[in-house]
């Protein structure tokens, strides 16, 4: 067997898929000629940079998995994937506490400001009116997407004592954690007019491409915070751009972007911005649960064995 990995796993990971065959890894190959590599391969283990584009399947004749090193999908071309009989496994749920963690550390950053505090008393300051913030208690938290990752966060804010709405078209297989953890379903109007904070944790596709843009955005509350870990393309950044300049909502955590990594941005100036380069899901414990769980999954593919985290 020839398994190929074009962009960074565990060792956990590796050491999994090498008991089985042949692991050609290069965390850059992903750049390269990967095409070439793909044709005798049986394997190929992707992150979120490699275009697993349609052409790219034609040209591994021999693949028989495709594994995704995390949840987001919009980068492989799944109906080609289906159309060639190949199946893709995914890490469904192995990231979905780090980011849960990520937005929690992102809405205590905006209402603390602890860097800008530690910034003054290393300046000399000792200002503590200036530094008087708010609790997140009582707060309300929109989610829009209430899946692995909402359900989650919303978990978490409810021991915070945030009231928490929700919004999802299709969300009947969490509806039960939803009730659980407080989540009161309602439409995106809702959500986002009432939020303090709202955290989106949907796909990438083209029912949610450029969901939050100027006419949403306006929405929203002027003192209430964006927090985007799903993807860049979900937020017109320009629109975003143009209400934080105007100072129409409070402020945005962005953790991906439109380009990654992205050229110069006017993002990059203004103060109510957190921009973070795709490491919400990126710890070391989240990291090794998707690199052992991806390979085990490949593995037991290739040996025609059923899998639990197929992409249906
Ligand atoms: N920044 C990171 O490191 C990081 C890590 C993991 C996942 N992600 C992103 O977060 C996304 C969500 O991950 P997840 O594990 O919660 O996935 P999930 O599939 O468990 O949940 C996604 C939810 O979005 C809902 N949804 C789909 N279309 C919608 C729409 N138009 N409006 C509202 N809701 C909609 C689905 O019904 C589902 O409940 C991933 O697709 C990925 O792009 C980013
Ligand atoms: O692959 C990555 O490193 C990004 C992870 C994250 O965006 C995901 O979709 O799981």
């Amino acid at each position: 067997m020839k398994i190929v990995v074009s962009e960074l796993i565990w060792e956990e990971g590796l050491q999994i898929l090498s008991e089985l065959g042949n692991v050609v890894y290069d965390a850059n190959l992903w750049k390269q000629d990967l095409a070439r590599e793909l044709v005798d391969a049986d394997a190929l283990v992707v992150r979120n940079q490699t275009r697993v584009t349609r052409e790219l399947i034609q040209a591994a004749p021999r693949l028989k998995v495709i594994g995704r090193l995390g949840v987001g999908l919009d980068n492989i071309d799944l109906a080609a994937a289906r159309e060639a009989g190949i199946p893709v496994v995914y890490a469904r749920n192995a990231n979905a506490i780090s980011v849960a963690e990520y937005v929690f550390a992102a809405m205590l950053t905006f209402a603390r400001r602890l860097e800008e505090a530690t910034a003054h008393v290393k300046g000399g300051g000792w200002n503590r009116r200036l530094y008087t913030r708010m609790e997140l208690y009582g707060k309300t938290l929109g989610l829009i997407g209430t899946g692995e990752i909402g359900t989650r966060l919303a978990y978490r804010a409810q021991a915070f004592g945030m009231k928490i709405l929700g919004y999802d078209p299709f969300v009947p297989p969490y509806e039960v954690a939803c009730t659980e953890f407080g989540v009161q379903l309602t439409d995106l109007k809702t959500v986002l007019s009432q939020a303090d904070f709202v955290s989106l944790h949907v796909p990438l596709n083209n029912a949610t491409r450029n969901l939050i843009n100027r006419e949403t955005l306006s929405l929203m509350k002027p003192s209430a915070y964006l927090i985007n870990t799903a993807r860049g393309g979900v937020v017109n950044e320009e629109d975003l751009y143009n209400v934080l300049r105007e100072g129409k909502i409070g402020g945005a955590a962005l953790d991906v972007l439109a380009q990654e990594p992205p050229q110069d941005s006017p993002l990059f100036k203004l103060d109510n911005v957190i921009l973070t380069p795709h490491i919400a899901g990126l710890t070391e414990e989240a990291q090794v649960k998707t690199s052992v769980l991806v390979a085990q999954e490949v593995v037991k593919i290739l040996r025609g064995e059923p899998s639990s985290c197929v992409v249906r």
